[in-house]
């Protein structure tokens, strides 16, 4: 079978794309793997299948794999890549999107400027939502691991978040820490882990050692948890530029109950055809 796809990416976390409304497509964990493999397949950190919606009220229904294969719920840069690939490839006219995710439902805005705006949708802080093991919600939470005590925000937009606040990104032990956080057994879908440093009251850097993926240039939804945790800190405004190894987003999150909206680039790399 001969499979179509779009490579493209935002602020550097990339995917391949595919348009499973004009063609049959099967994924299995073995096959996204194999299709994510930097040597012997396309490469990606997260595939997304764009697919016809199951209800009335939306536009698509877009699906989302780590390059481990495992699928998951949300993907912030994915959405914004997702909303470019649909409209350039005329499978929608609006400039105005409806999606539903395995998170459930998003809308995206293509602006004028080429920047893509998601509504990511409120920020889950009930531990057991998120999933985390915990007695009471907190800001904050004080994490075992190795026999060190960290602490942490642990949020879900979605998908599940621990954020870290350290004092220079550039030094912090991402490669390290983020494998044993992301499987700690506190979280026992896994997660993906922001360390966050805050520059002042508009601006943070952030590097996400994402679930399923390892670190990545840029994660969206890793944008939003660290403005949420940030915010509920107290040491953060309403809107935040993000500064990730990939480039900046733009994070505005008025508070608790309200959607965060992050806006950003979606790049288009090339088209591609594949033989599986
Ligand atoms: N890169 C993404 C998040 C992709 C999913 C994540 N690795 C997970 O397992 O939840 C983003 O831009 O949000």
């Amino acid at each position: 079978m001969l499979l179509r796809f779009s490579k493209m990416h935002g602020l550097g976390n990339d995917f391949m794309v595919i348009d499973g409304v004009s063609q049959r497509v099967r994924l299995n964990e073995t096959l996204v793997k194999s299709l994510a493999d930097r040597h012997t397949g396309i490469g990606f950190d997260q595939l997304l299948l764009v697919e016809p919606p199951t209800r009335p009220d939306v536009d698509f229904r877009y699906r989302i794999f780590n390059a481990d294969g495992s699928e998951v719920e949300h993907c912030g840069n994915g959405a914004r890549c997702f909303a470019r690939f649909v409209r350039d490839k005329r499978l929608i006219a609006k400039d105005e999107i409806h999606v539903e995710t395995a998170r459930g439902q998003s809308v995206l805005y293509l602006r004028p400027d080429r920047q893509v705006e998601v509504d990511m949708g409120a920020p889950i802080l009930n531990p057991a939502e998120i999933p985390f093991a915990a007695e009471q919600q907190s800001a904050v939470y004080d994490l075992e691991v190795e026999g060190q005590s960290v602490q942490i925000s642990a949020i879900s937009m979605g998908n599940p978040h621990l954020v870290l606040a350290v004092k220079d990104v550039d030094q912090a032990p991402v490669e390290t820490l983020g494998p044993l956080l992301e499987r700690h057994p506190r979280f026992p879908k896994r997660v993906n882990v922001g360390f966050m440093q805050v520059i002042s009251r508009q601006q943070i850097a952030l590097r996400v050692f994402e679930r399923g993926a390892g670190e990545t240039q840029a994660c969206g939804t890793g944008a939003c948890a660290a403005v949420v945790a940030g915010r509920l800190r107290g040491w953060l405004d309403e809107e935040v530029e993000v500064c990730l190894p990939g480039g900046t987003l733009r994070i505005r999150w008025a508070g608790e109950g309200q959607s965060v909206h992050m806006t950003g680039p979606a790049t288009h790399v090339y088209e591609g055809q594949i033989f599986l």
